[in-house]
């Protein structure tokens, strides 16, 4: 069962010569979590305005738990459509109270009891008189997100709802958010450019590019198996070299050595592709079969991301970029012997 699915969008903004969304078929499935993920500019708020029904469509259908909202015929305005919607800034009304700004709207007989019910779901009882510059960012945000559930709606809608929580916060938001989310049974799309925030929240990422899907998966697909190059580097850090699929079908020739590969798309022996090979696939070892120079290193806490110059058998030399553990002693200058961890190396179609 779908609670949203939208056939075959097409949106052109007035004036402008070029489609924000182009042709866009996507179907997500009842009480799951879906971002639209991407960079600046590739259409996921307009996605997202158009379900909500800010936008209108010039080509498509999309249809809500069932009822067609738009198509060529038929047009329900946003607030006949059943949406609940959070904004990056929260929108909260500042001369409301909490209780009052959960209710703004909402005039069903178990008005209080409801107030009360979503203010327990966010774990903000207690909260009700207090007003929004009364309260920390996360507490906004779960009073905006209340908000958006009062009313029971089948769909939530997202806009970059963590970009203004710090590092912190954002981490425990992410994992509330979600939390709330599943226990109100809504189906949520979230917009982000942030990959951290989408592999951690969703069921599934849909990764977009100037307006069109680039891929469509769970988080572990679109980290570990990418279909493009562009979803490959946009998700994570990776290093892309050039391959051919190895004479047992299982593996790929690269300048790094043969690579065992669990996911070669049944391409023939000989094809050319390309490998995604991600920076914490490279590791380090005093016998690994590379060697390289150590050309910087960044301490990150986790990880130490260094650039290491690398003279391979193909007569090339490469700079690539890997995730030490932060115990390991290195410096710019240094000689590293490293191997590849196949796991996380991916076979790319051409
Ligand atoms: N109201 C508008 N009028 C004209 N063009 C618009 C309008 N809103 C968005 N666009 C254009 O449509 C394209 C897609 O914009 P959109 O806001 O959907 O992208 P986005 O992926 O959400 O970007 P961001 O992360 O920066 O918000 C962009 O080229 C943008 O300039």
């Amino acid at each position: 069962m779908y609670d949203i699915e939208l056939k075959g969008i097409t949106k052109t903004y007035a004036g402008s010569s070029e489609a924000a969304v182009k042709n866009l078929t996507l179907s997500l499935e009842r009480g799951s979590i879906v971002t639209l993920l991407g960079p600046s500019g590739c259409g996921k708020s307009t996605t997202l305005r158009l379900i909500a029904g800010f936008e209108q469509a010039e080509e498509g259908k999309i249809v809500l738990a069932g009822k067609t909202v738009s198509d060529g015929g038929c047009w329900t305005p946003p607030e006949k459509r059943g949406v609940g919607m959070v904004f990056q800034d929260y929108a909260l009304f500042p001369h409301l109270t909490v209780f009052e700004n959960v209710g703004f709207g909402y005039k069903e007989k178990d008005r209080n009891e409801r107030i009360k019910e979503v203010l327990e779901l966010v774990s903000l009882q207690g909260f009700e008189k207090r007003y929004p510059n009364e309260l920390s960012g996360g507490q906004q945000q779960r009073v905006a997100l209340a908000r958006a559930l009062t009313r029971r709606p089948v769909v939530v809608l997202l806009d970059e709802p963590f970009s203004n929580l710090d590092a912190d916060l954002r981490v425990q938001m992410r994992m509330d958010v979600r939390r709330i989310i599943k226990e109100a049974g809504a189906t949520a799309v979230f917009v982000s450019h942030d990959q951290k925030d989408a592999l951690a929240i969703s069921d599934r990422v849909v990764v977009m590019k100037d307006g069109e899907i680039q891929q469509d998966g769970t988080p572990r697909e679109i980290y570990q198996f990418p279909e493009n190059v562009f979803v490959a580097t946009f998700v994570g850090q990776t290093n892309i070299m050039e391959g051919v699929i190895g004479k047992d079908g299982h593996s790929v020739d690269t300048p790094l050595g043969n690579i065992p590969c669990r996911h070669t798309h049944d391409l023939t022996p000989g094809t050319e592709v390309h490998i995604s090979v991600r920076a914490e696939s490279l590791e380090m070892c005093k016998d690994g079969p590379l060697e390289g120079r150590v050309m910087n290193t960044v301490y990150t806490g986790s990880t130490i991301d260094s650039y290491i110059e690398v003279l391979l058998p193909d007569g090339k030399t490469y700079n690539l970029l890997v995730h030490f553990h932060p115990e390991i002693k290195i410096k710019a200058g240094d000689t590293a012997r490293f191997k590849v961890l196949p796991d996380f190396v991916a076979v790319i179609r051409h």
